[in-house]
């Protein structure tokens, strides 16, 4: 039975597991609309692949709801999983079978199934249709297993880190075919460890910390808005490096200028980048790990922060040094 329009194509409420005393998933609520592409982002170790694999009907949870598709993924039979699309973190792909061969047997299992030969045009494999699995490169198993998500026709695609050891143009490629399966109309959930890759495809992200999802939003408002705000940073007559938050960069170096009575030392104005606010989402939700890291150590002990509003950016990630 087909859910009503209406209805989310998942819904999960207080999802848990736990491997021992450990939770994987602690308690995650979320909705994911039909024709959505959600990206699901976090660090390893967070729970992402748990998750998704408690919706594919995978693992059993340990507690909470979970409806996919308007099924139960603990009792979805045949059916069900034929209107599911499936790409792994790792397959265990037997070699043995050319491309075709093996795209044509998985297109069998399906009641509509893409016709095969559009399906390696769609994941650039044409030049390997009549190689053997085992002969392909890493990059090229990958879009094998992009293709078997694919040919039957799934009304929800779960792709599980989808791009890893493609090059940047099978990358590009792959964002294009992923454009062309939600104008199908197809919803996709996501995992990725690129946050361009969220930015490109997702209408929505979520930022997954330790089992519990620590952010829902539209990609480019994670954090919120004071995460964005941008930063002036400067080394000031004291020999100390100033930094202060504020939305009007502009003004406050011209004050700066004005106090100083020139180009003050060392100048920098900072946005903060999408992969900034990620990092400080993470950090600030990681627990006693990266406690007190933040500027300890560094030339910045001095730093003088006024009105700083949203997460501290921790001068010392790589990140904020190429922003640097
Ligand atoms: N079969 C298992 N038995 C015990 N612990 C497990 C098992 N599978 C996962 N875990 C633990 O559950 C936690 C979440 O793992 P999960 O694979 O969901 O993380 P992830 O966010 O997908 O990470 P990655 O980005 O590395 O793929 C980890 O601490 C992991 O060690």
């Amino acid at each position: 039975m087909h859910q009503t329009d209406s209805e989310p194509a998942i819904r999960i409420r207080g999802l848990r597991k736990t491997y021992g005393s450990q939770a994987a998933v602690d308690g995650v609520d979320l909705d994911i609309a039909r024709g959505e592409t959600f990206a699901l982002l976090g660090p390893n170790g967070a729970g992402k692949s748990t998750t998704v694999e408690i919706l594919e009907g995978y693992r059993s949870r340990t507690g909470g709801e979970a409806s996919v598709l308007g099924v139960d993924p603990a009792h979805g039979g045949l059916d069900w999983k034929s209107r599911l699309g499936i790409v792994l973190q790792s397959t265990g792909e037997s070699g043995a079978f050319t491309v075709r061969e093996q795209l044509r047997h998985f297109a069998g299992f399906y009641p509509n199934p893409r016709d095969v030969e559009e399906v390696i045009a769609a994941v650039g494999l044409e030049a390997k249709a009549s190689t053997r699995i085992a002969k392909l490169s890493g990059g090229q198993r990958r879009r094998v297993d992009v293709a078997l998500g694919i040919v039957g026709r799934p009304e929800l695609l779960f792709l599980d880190e989808p791009t890893t050891g493609f090059d940047p143009e099978a990358r590009r490629d792959f964002w294009q075919l992923v454009r062309t399966l939600k104008a199908e109309g197809t919803t996709i959930l996501l995992t990725t460890h690129y946050l361009d890759e969220a930015a490109q495809l997702g209408d929505r992200a979520g930022v997954i910390v330790g089992g519990r999802l620590v952010d829902v939003g539209r990609v480019h408002e994670l954090g919120g808005a004071a995460a964005r705000v941008p930063i002036v940073r400067w080394r000031g007559a004291d020999g100390l490096v100033h930094e202060q938050r504020t939305d009007e960069p502009a003004r406050l170096v011209a004050s700066l200028v004005a106090d100083l009575g020139g180009e003050p030392a060392e100048l920098e104005v900072i946005r903060p980048s999408l992969e900034d606010i990620y990092l400080d989402l993470v950090r600030s939700h990681a627990g006693t790990e990266h406690a007190g890291t933040e500027h300890a150590g560094t030339e910045h002990a001095g730093t003088h922060s006024v009105g700083a509003t949203g997460p501290t950016i921790d001068p010392t990630t790589d990140a904020q040094e190429a922003l640097a």
